[in-house]
């Protein structure tokens, strides 16, 4: 069928041909069979009998599915619900995990809709991930979301497609080759500089908006060798010549704004094409990336054609640092391939993939420096006490065990992916949470969502204190106690074989940035307008994925 708007294709498919299909049937056996009644009964009678069709496969698919349940000697999964309204409903007005909150408060560890369960259960996980993770594909409503936007990529459905993208991008995720601490030691002094600069302006800094483009800056240099050098303040920066078609500042809009849309649809799930009623979202800002990326990579694609190597951007642009050859992905991908549409398909999912994570796990870590006064002085005390004066080595990092921890607390609180979504393939039992009780039959082609904010706070898997921002948890009995034999209840980047493909970026990159912070400046304060952001459930946690106001903050020098 052709595309028109999401939200036209998914009416028409659900509800408009079925109805008008039973419409014309009606019409026709009216006049066949010479029948009087008027067209609002016809109308009437359509309308109802779509409604009793839609009700009438919930039902049967309850009846087959408890008949399925007890011929594997298991029970169905505890009913919770969550009809497409209040999820819309409860996802505006709270957090974006904080529908399964209120489902996981109510029910317990394991929920039931129609075809979807919800699991905090680190057993459950564990299996999902891990045990029998080729029971669970990639969940299809959510694919057909983020295919429309990202093309096949590494989140493609087909286990093939994704092996493919898996294998062909991987080897450029070797630490070795991705440590570019001089890179990120570059932008983190713009970001500091920039922070300065606003602040001798006597204005406030909105800490997020400043870290969404420096961190677009670092992922562009890894993936093409050249950055959009969107700091506007930032020393050296200029307009960049490779992406000449428009103002780089409508480039990041527009992979913002795009990267906005994929989490608004994963939020809303399988009815977020009613959002997109009026119109593709994604339409105008995949135009204005297309039109910037398109000619990178074809020029790209012809040098390697002309010399046989992959010989992309190298320049000193604003990034401070150009890229060695054959160092980017780009120059790994066009080594692989001549196929365009497949490179630039890897190059925007690792780029959705990679940035936001990093830019959003950076944001709540100052936020939370800044409610812990005394955990910024003991980080500021280890990096005062790092024997590099400039850009930390490899050596520095590893020393830093206190940073290391405070990272993985900011991700343990304010986990960036909030909950991970699968698709089981065949039917199948998970145990239950009291194993005297008979396992829990899961559906096959059913959604599985657990909930990463959930299993990150429970007081049953961390302690009493799980919902305090403590650090230490990462570096004293706690850690033995709780995460050492039960590795599973600490999940930010995943696990098993789809976990995370870049995962030691982020730490490198943050470190380098909080080093370079906390060098700069001694106190951290948050202004009113973000000072009551964590009010919410009476806990000192950030859960959101984005803070709606920004993060406004004001910063003193460090005197030297
Ligand atoms: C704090 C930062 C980050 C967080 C919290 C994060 C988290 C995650 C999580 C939870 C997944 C698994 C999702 C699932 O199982 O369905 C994932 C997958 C992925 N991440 Fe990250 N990520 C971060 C940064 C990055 C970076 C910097 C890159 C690349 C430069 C990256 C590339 C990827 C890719 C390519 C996948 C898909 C892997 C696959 O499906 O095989 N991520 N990430």
């Amino acid at each position: 069928m052709a595309r028109t708007t999401p939200g036209l294709d998914f009416l028409a498919q659900n509800l408009f041909i079925p109805g008008l299909f039973l419409f014309f049937f009606l019409v026709t056996a009216r006049h066949w069979l010479d029948l009087h009644f008027a067209t609002w009964i016809l109308v009437s009678a359509a309308v109802a009998v779509v409604s009793l069709h839609i009700i009438g496969r919930t039902v049967l698919r309850e009846y087959v599915q408890a008949v399925e349940a007890a011929r594997m000697g298991a029970r169905p999964a505890p009913v919770g619900s969550q009809s497409p309204i209040s999820r819309i409903l409860l996802g505006h007005l709270g957090y974006p995990a904080g529908t399964f909150w209120k489902l996981v408060e109510a029910y317990g560890p394991v929920l039931f809709g129609s075809n979807m369960v919800i699991t905090t259960s680190p057993d459950h996980v564990k299996i999902i991930l891990r045990t029998d993770s080729h029971n669970y594909a990639k969940d299809e409503s959510l694919h057909e979301a983020m295919d429309l936007v990202l093309g096949t990529g590494v989140f493609s459905l087909s286990v093939d497609m994704w092996k493919f993208h898996r294998t062909i991008t991987r080897p450029f995720f070797d630490r070795n080759r991705v440590t570019h601490l001089e890179m990120f030691s570059h932008n983190a002094q713009s970001v500091a500089a920039q922070i300065i600069s606003t602040m001798k302006a006597s204005q406030a800094v909105d800490f997020q908006s400043l870290i969404r483009y420096s961190t677009l800056n670092i992922a562009t240099s890894l993936l093409f060798g050249t950055c959009v050098s969107s700091l506007p303040n930032a020393p050296g920066a200029k307009p960049n010549s490779a992406f000449p078609l428009l103002p780089v500042t409508e480039f990041c809009e527009a992979l913002l704004q795009l990267q906005d849309i994929v989490s608004e649809r994963q939020r809303l799930g399988w009815v977020w094409p009613l959002y997109e009623l009026l119109g593709d979202k994604a339409k105008k800002p995949l135009n204005i990336i297309g039109r910037n990326f398109d000619p990178i990579i074809q020029r790209a694609i012809g040098r390697k054609m002309m010399k046989g190597v992959g010989v992309i951007y190298h320049g000193s642009d604003g990034c401070g640092v150009g890229e060695g050859e054959g160092e980017t992905l780009l120059d790994h991908l066009v080594e692989l391939t001549s196929d365009a549409n497949l490179v630039k398909s890897a190059i925007l999912n690792t780029l959705i993939a990679g940035r936001a994570g990093t830019a959003t796990t950076l944001t709540h870590l100052v936020y939370f420096l800044a409610r812990h006064p005394t955990v910024m002085s003991r980080l500021s005390a280890e990096i005062a006490a790092m024997d590099s004066a400039q850009t930390p080595t490899d050596t520095d990092m590893a020393d830093l065990r206190y940073l290391r921890a405070v990272i993985n607390e900011t991700l343990r609180l304010a986990p960036q992916v909030q909950y991970v979504s699968r698709e089981s393939v065949e039917a199948t039992t998970w145990p239950s949470p009291d194993l005297h009780e008979k396992r829990i039959y899961i559906p096959p082609r059913t959604k599985i969502l657990f909930d990463v904010s959930a299993l990150h706070s429970s007081n049953e898997l961390w302690g009493p204190d799980a919902d305090h921002f403590d650090p230490d948890r990462f570096l004293d009995r706690r850690f033995t106690t709780y995460l050492a034999p039960n590795p599973h209840i600490f999940l930010p980047f995943g696990a098993g074989p789809r976990t995370c493909l870049g995962k030691d970026f982020p730490y490198d990159e943050i470190s380098v940035a909080v080093i370079e912070l906390l060098r700069r400046f001694s106190v951290i304060s948050l202004l009113p307008r973000s000072s009551e952001w964590d009010a919410r459930r009476g806990l000192d946690r950030a859960s959101s994925m984005n803070i709606p106001q920004g993060l406004w903050v004001k910063m003193e020098e460090t005197v030297q």
